[in-house]
């Protein structure tokens, strides 16, 4: 029999109902239900009191396993350490970047926490597959509690230049924690070329073809990026639901084209930018007033971290102002909204617009990006634009590919998707398309499993 999959990862969601915003999840579903595995991680809820043993139950052939965080861990784990320090730090955000010593404590601690509610759970041939930024030092925790089972770790998000990872001043356990693994992955191979360089240049580590050794110990580390169930998301999109959306909106929008955003309302994601290049757009092309309409989708995230509260305040004041400046009484050129669309129906409204506009200033992959082009009707696809600076840009050349920095270059771009001959957009949707199916979901974690097991 092959060995079970456990699957760990901060925020686990339903495998039955529609998954939580957020592409870790939805790469995870994906994987568990194939591979009848057991998913871990934090219930999503807060109590008197963190649970130190899990709450097992069982949908359809996936066993969830889950722990509730008291209200302080959850501030100063999650809110604290892993969105106020890591996140930021990770994009690229030193401003944004928090550096607190009691929210590292609290890092290990709920660490810790997983791990002692998580072990009594393992199989001795299981494959564990760590996820993400919260949980670094889950490997090295279990390891402590004796775990000899085949330890696998995953980071969905960017791995930052050794200038900035060495501002933390825990830099250095963060990292000897991904040796524990026996196999890290990240989303390219530029992030691998960064933890690289640090491990060259601050540990005194050697670095080789797919491995790297420092601690004394030897790390084997690849680039596997992430990708989506490209054929089951292209029959969402003609599927009764998505078939019901596509219609809705194409009623409401009749000959309109319509410019796509969809986005966590996350600073990383680059959306004052994106309104700043949508403005200059109408600005400078008068013939396209009244003729598109750009719908941001930006459901609200991590909305207790103070960063998030400025940059949601910032980024509706900037969608009325625009709206004030050029609506006219049968048009609105922008229509944002805070509500999170269940997948089915967000595959309809792909499909019935005619610009993907994903510009995030840094992020580690994006499957928004992969699901805008999957949705799209081969016979007349629209266009994606997308940032050079999101993982996904190294696989998707053949979007319009943007510097997000580049006000005018993405309204440019923007001109350019609108007015595109119908033989260059199914010729540039076709290229993308085959690279789609191929570099799926599940030759994503085939590959990252082959790889651990
Ligand atoms: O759990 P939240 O705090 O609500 O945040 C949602 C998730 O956001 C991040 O997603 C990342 O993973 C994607 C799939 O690999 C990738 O496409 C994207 O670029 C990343 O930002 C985060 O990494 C997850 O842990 C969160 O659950
Ligand atoms: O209203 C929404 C907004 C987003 N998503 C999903 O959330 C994921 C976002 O993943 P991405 O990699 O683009 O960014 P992340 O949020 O993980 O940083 C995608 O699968 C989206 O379809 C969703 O289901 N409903």
């Amino acid at each position: 029999m092959s060995p079970r999959l456990v699957a760990v990862s901060n925020r686990i969601s339903s495998v039955r109902g529609a998954p939580l915003a957020g592409g870790l999840a939805v790469a995870l579903v994906d994987a568990l239900r194939e591979k009848r595995g057991l998913w871990f991680g934090w219930s999503g809820k807060t109590a008197d009191q963190s649970t130190d043993t899990a709450n097992v139950s069982q949908e359809g052939d996936v066993t969830l396993a889950t722990v509730d965080l008291s209200q302080e861990d959850h501030d100063a784990y999650y809110s604290g350490f892993a969105n106020r320090c890591l996140w930021p730090l990770f994009h690229f955000r030193l401003d944004l970047t928090g550096y607190d010593r009691a929210h590292f404590e609290a890092y290990q601690r709920v660490n810790r926490r997983f791990a002692g509610a998580l072990s009594p759970l393992l199989r001795d041939d299981d494959l564990i597959w760590v996820h993400d930024y919260h949980l670094f030092p889950l490997g090295s925790e279990l390891r402590r509690l004796g775990v000899t089972q085949r330890l696998g770790f995953f980071l969905h998000i960017p791995f930052p230049p050794r200038e900035l990872l060495t501002t933390l001043p825990q830099h250095r356990s963060l990292v000897r924690s991904l040796f524990d693994y026996d196999l890290v992955g990240f989303q390219i191979e530029d992030d691998v070329k960064r933890l690289a360089s640090y491990v060259e240049q601050d540990l005194g580590g050697t670095v080789g073809d797919g491995w790297m050794e420092a601690f004394g110990r030897r790390l084997n580390i690849r680039a596997f990026p992430v990708g989506i169930d490209t054929a089951r998301y292209h029959d969402f999109a003609f599927s009764s639901h998505g078939q019901r959306e596509y219609l809705r909106l194409r009623e409401f929008l009749r000959d309109r084209d319509q410019i796509i955003g969809v986005d966590r309302l996350d600073y990383s994601k680059g959306l004052v930018r994106r309104m700043n290049a949508y403005e200059l757009l109408l600005e400078s092309q008068a013939a396209a007033h009244g003729r598109i309409t750009y719908l941001q989708i930006a459901p609200i995230s991590r909305g207790e971290v103070a960063a998030y509260q400025d940059f949601r305040r910032e980024l509706e004041q900037h969608a009325a102002n625009i709206n004030g400046r050029f609506g006219q009484v049968d048009w609105v050129p922008i229509r944002y909204v805070n509500e999170a669309i269940p997948r089915r129906r967000l595959a309809g409204l792909y499909r019935a617009s005619r610009v993907g506009l994903v510009t995030p200033m840094r992020d580690g992959m994006n499957l928004v990006a992969k699901e805008y082009v999957a949705a799209q009707d081969e016979k007349d696809p629209g266009v994606l634009v997308l940032s050079r600076f999101a993982g996904a840009a190294q696989q998707m050349r053949d979007a319009l590919l943007v510097n997000p920095y580049d006000t005018e270059e993405v309204a440019g771009a923007l001109e350019q998707a609108r007015t595109m001959p119908l033989d260059e957009r199914r010729n540039r949707h076709h290229k993308l398309m085959e690279g789609l199916l191929r570099d799926d979901v599940s030759d994503w974690r085939r590959r990252f499993l082959e790889a651990l097991g």
